[in-house]
């Protein structure tokens, strides 16, 4: 049943993990996708894509299976992206349209952009929803539901295709955000990349901490494990987001240090004032995202 105009009559997903599978069941759930063909390596995680009814017909094939498609939606992780549309970019139908998840966007568009023929476009995008887990198995329809989805088109993005994209996330849930990808790469480097690598740092310092011959881990309380939950996001995800972000990451580590520089100061020497200030002012700012 279509409960809405937009439709795509055939869905590539290449990588049919969170971000590909949640795609094509937040689709398939607002009626506006004809068949989903899921594309891999892993035979088992697409097999249980096809079980779960995320798909409906599986390759690791990635030519054959994106061949027909109108849209093509690239997964995978961020440095296995230009490979993939390497690949498949030959053989795409005149017409189709490509877009992505990933989660960096201008080394995407740098190793994309140059293998694009006339007839096929390019559409870089950035859902900014997920969770920790990964695999057909995590996806599920309402992921991208009241989120926002980045899309960082250049010069050489079709108005045509941009608009297409534009409604298939809005279909999806998401509100739509259009930016430059550098402007992209900063504030993300600053809102995701920057806390998980706090988050991954803060793990690995206190669960290597050996004073006392015992896992001190298992004394964490909520406060350790909220902070901490993205901890357990996919590590090789995670190394190809630093792979591909290095600048932008390390001046928001470096902005970091100085914060946690100056806090260090004031717990050394005492100042009770400065600390209650610095509280309260991340209190307030954190008490607005809410
Ligand atoms: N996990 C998250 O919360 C978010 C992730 N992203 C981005 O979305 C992309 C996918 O992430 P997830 O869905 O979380 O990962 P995932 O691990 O759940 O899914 C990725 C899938 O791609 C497949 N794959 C790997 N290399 C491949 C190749 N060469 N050809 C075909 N398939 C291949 C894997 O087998 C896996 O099934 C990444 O680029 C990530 O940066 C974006 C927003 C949120
Ligand atoms: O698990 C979480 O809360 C996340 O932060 C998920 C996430 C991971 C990577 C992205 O590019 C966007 C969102």
């Amino acid at each position: 049943m279509t409960n809405t105009d937009f439709f795509i009559p055939r869905l590539a997903i290449v990588g049919v993990g969170l971000i590909g599978g949640s795609l094509a069941l937040a689709l398939r759930q607002a009626g506006a996708v004809g068949e989903v063909i899921g594309i891999g390596r892993g035979l088992a995680n697409l097999e249980k894509a096809l079980e779960l009814g995320i798909v409906d017909e599986i390759t690791q094939d990635v030519v054959a299976g994106t061949r027909e498609a109108d849209v093509v939606f690239l997964a995978t992780p961020v440095c296995k992206l230009g490979e993939v549309a390497a690949a498949i970019i030959p053989s795409l139908k005149d017409g189709a349209v490509v877009t992505d998840g990933g989660s960096v966007k201008a080394s995407v568009i740098a190793e994309i952009e140059p293998l694009l023929r006339p007839e096929v476009s390019f559409v870089p995008g950035h859902p900014i929803a997920g969770t920790e887990q990964s695999g057909a198995e995590a996806a599920f329809a309402s992921l991208y539901r009241n989120r926002r989805c980045i899309l960082t088109p250049t010069a050489r993005t079709s108005g045509e295709a941009l608009e297409l994209v534009q409604r298939m996330w809005q279909t999806s849930g998401s509100e739509v955000v259009v930016m430059e990808a550098e402007k992209h790469d900063r504030i993300l480097a600053a809102i995701s990349h920057l806390p998980h690598m706090v988050a991954y740092s803060l793990v690995n310092a206190v669960g290597s901490y050996d004073r006392y011959e015992e896992n001190i881990l298992e004394y964490s309380a909520g406060g350790f494990r909220d902070f901490t939950r993205i901890a357990s996001s996919d590590p090789s995800m995670w190394r190809d987001i630093a792979l591909t972000n290095p600048e932008a990451l390390i001046e928001m580590m470096e902005r970091f240090e100085c914060f946690f520089a100056e806090l260090k100061e004031d717990v050394r020497s005492g100042k009770g004032e400065r600390l209650y200030e610095f509280f309260q002012r991340s209190k307030e700012l954190r008490d607005n995202i809410l």
